[in-house]
């Protein structure tokens, strides 16, 4: 791996959670967000940081940013310690959340650009430079003189990530930016972010639930579940356990024991609800009527492999190794 621009070792984000349980009383609880996650980022790399809902994939980012301190390990982006030097730091970074805009919501698209270019001191011909680029990447032109809260999410969306890349930051921040967006959105969005990695070598860490944005730009990908890191590797790898199997969800009349249908196994359990893991190109009516027979079965579904699935087949492997 070349110079790593980014580096986290052991990195920690515990929260404190009070709860209210009573008239007087409170629980304290901890949440460990982030449980001791250590990887190494290199320059003009684009990495798929992935993982289910709670994972810690926003607290990450978040600690990335400056936003949030963490609780212990170490964490280092180009070379600088995020939470110490934020505004530092913040000149060097692009971030953008899908599910939130940094753009100012009454004004019209081009005067958030103006007051960036002033925030961030963009030096004028730098500044024309990267909107002219931007807005012909993103088809932007029809949209600079619309007021933000008119736009689409797809058109704020891309208005967003051009937010991000005036002040030509070495390393982008995307948090879920396909989200809701329709399928030529999607593309393009896609599209824009590939020619910026292998074009300007911007870094790339990408947070999303969506499979395919990881497969159509990631060569590399991590997994987070529960705050712990469970996959760091090639796509590859990931696509075949998520490819080979699919999963049968079957709601129980009440708790019981794993249920017994090889070659399917159960890889989670929560009260009454099991997940039984199968061969992605087996049937899955046998197995169906096979557990019709034998258990007091209330509903099920068949999911095809999704990241949740591919987290529990990780475990399962896990556990059997
Ligand atoms: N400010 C906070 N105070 C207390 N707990 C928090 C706080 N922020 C996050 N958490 C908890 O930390 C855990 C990780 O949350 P985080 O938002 O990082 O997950 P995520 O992987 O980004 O999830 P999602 O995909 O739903 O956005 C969750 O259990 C969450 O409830």
């Amino acid at each position: 791996m070349g110079e790593a621009f980014i580096e986290l070792d052991r990195v920690e984000k515990v929260f404190d959670v009070r709860r209210k349980t009573g008239f007087l009383k409170r629980e304290r609880r901890e949440v460990r967000a982030v449980d001791s996650i250590s990887f190494r980022v290199a320059r003009g790399e684009m990495v798929g940081y992935i993982g289910p809902n709670g994972a810690g994939k926003s607290t990450t980012i978040k600690m990335l940013t400056g936003i949030l301190t963490p609780s212990g390990g170490r964490l280092r982006v180009a070379g600088i310690d995020p939470s110490r030097e934020r505004s530092r730091l913040a000149h060097r970074i692009g971030v953008v959340f899908g599910q939130r805009t940094t753009l100012w919501w009454d004004l019209p698209l081009i005067d958030s650009y103006k007051l960036m270019h002033r925030m961030y001191r963009i030096p004028d011909a730098r500044y024309r430079e990267n909107l002219d680029r931007c807005v012909e990447l993103l088809e932007l032109a029809d949209l600079l003189d619309v007021p933000v809260r008119q736009l689409s999410l797809g058109q704020r969306m891309r208005g967003d990530i051009a937010a991000a890349l005036l002040h030509d930051p070495e390393v982008l921040y995307l948090d879920e930016p396909t989200i809701g967006l329709d399928v030529i959105s999607k593309a393009k969005v896609r599209g824009f972010l590939r020619e910026l990695n292998s074009e300007n070598g911007t870094t790339v860490l990408l947070t999303t639930h969506d499979l395919q944005d990881i497969e159509q730009l990631c060569s590399r990908v991590m997994v987070i579940d529960h705050g712990r890191l469970m996959y760091d590797g090639p796509l590859a790898g990931l696509h075949e356990a998520g490819e080979s199997e699919r999963i049968l969800v079957v709601d129980l009349e009440r708790e019981l024991p794993p249920i017994e249908a090889a070659p399917a196994r159960v890889v989670k359990v929560e009260g009454p609800r099991q997940w039984l893991a199968f061969p992605a190109g087996a049937s899955a009516a046998p197995l169906v009527a096979r557990i019709a027979a034998e258990y007091p079965l209330v509903d099920l579904s068949v999911r095809e492999p999704d990241i949740e699935a591919v987290i529990a087949k990780m475990y399962a492997e896990r556990a059997t190794a």
